[in-house]
């Protein structure tokens, strides 16, 4: 089962939460599973100070008594835990199916240590079969798509309970269509090259390990060389 294979992996990456770290708490199901052990931890007695990824992985957070602080007020994350939707053999990720990929990015950015957690659909040999979510500012979006369409992708804005889908930044997600993507460096460059996007699901370079759960119950750790 998926979820099982999710719910390894985030307690995996849990265990090297220690007293006295800020971690960055990710978002998604994989990361929901991560957070709700941390909130075990923290019951047991970790002491630890959490920024969140998402107002989604906030509440949860708050639910659970983890101190959540504002990310004005730290320095540095010592570790985040995440999920991808999809991961290479690099750890380059697509990152943003739940639409956090902007604070995510900050977050991790800003993190000594990324771990990534995923189930074992999540690993690819080459990105691009996920579609690429792209967070776009809604003034003159239009616009913005089309330069996104002519870099090669069919961009397609991405909706939810039948109206477009808002970001917790207050911008879209246009999901985008490469296939398989040959240079991400230079895709990355690209989009960072277009007015109207803010930010970018490729996470190149940033992930220290990846800890994918299998159904059979077995884990395996990836450790990035970089
Ligand atoms: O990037 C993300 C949210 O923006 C998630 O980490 C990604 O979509 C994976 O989610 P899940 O663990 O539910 O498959």
């Amino acid at each position: 089962m998926q979820v099982e294979s999710k719910r390894l992996a985030a307690v995996e990456a849990v265990k090297e939460i220690k007293d006295g770290m800020v971690v960055g708490l990710g978002t998604g199901s994989t990361a929901y599973y991560a957070i709700v052990e941390i909130g075990r931890r923290v019951a047991e007695g970790l002491r630890i100070r959490a920024v969140a990824t998402s107002v989604q992985s906030e509440e949860l957070a708050v639910s659970l008594h983890i101190p959540i602080v504002p990310f004005a007020e730290v320095e540095t994350i010592d570790v985040t835990i995440d999920g991808a939707d999809e991961a290479d053999g690099a750890l380059h990720l697509i990152k943003g199916g739940g639409g956090a990929l902007l604070r995510e990015k900050i977050v991790a950015a800003s993190s000594k240590r990324l771990i990534i957690v995923a189930d074992a659909s999540k690993t690819v040999v080459r990105l691009g079969r996920f579609p690429l979510p792209v967070e776009v500012v809604p003034f003159a979006h239009e616009l913005t798509l089309r330069k996104l369409a002519a870099l090669g992708c069919e961009p397609v804005i991405r909706q939810k309970d039948g109206t477009q889908f808002r970001t917790d930044n207050g911008n879209l997600i246009v999901d985008c269509h490469f296939g398989a993507i040959h240079d991400v460096e230079g895709l990355g460059l690209s989009l960072h090259g277009i007015p109207g996007v803010v930010e970018h699901g490729l996470f190149i370079g940033m992930a220290d390990k990846l800890i994918v759960g299998h159904e059979d119950g077995s884990i395996r750790v990836l450790t990035s060389t970089r």
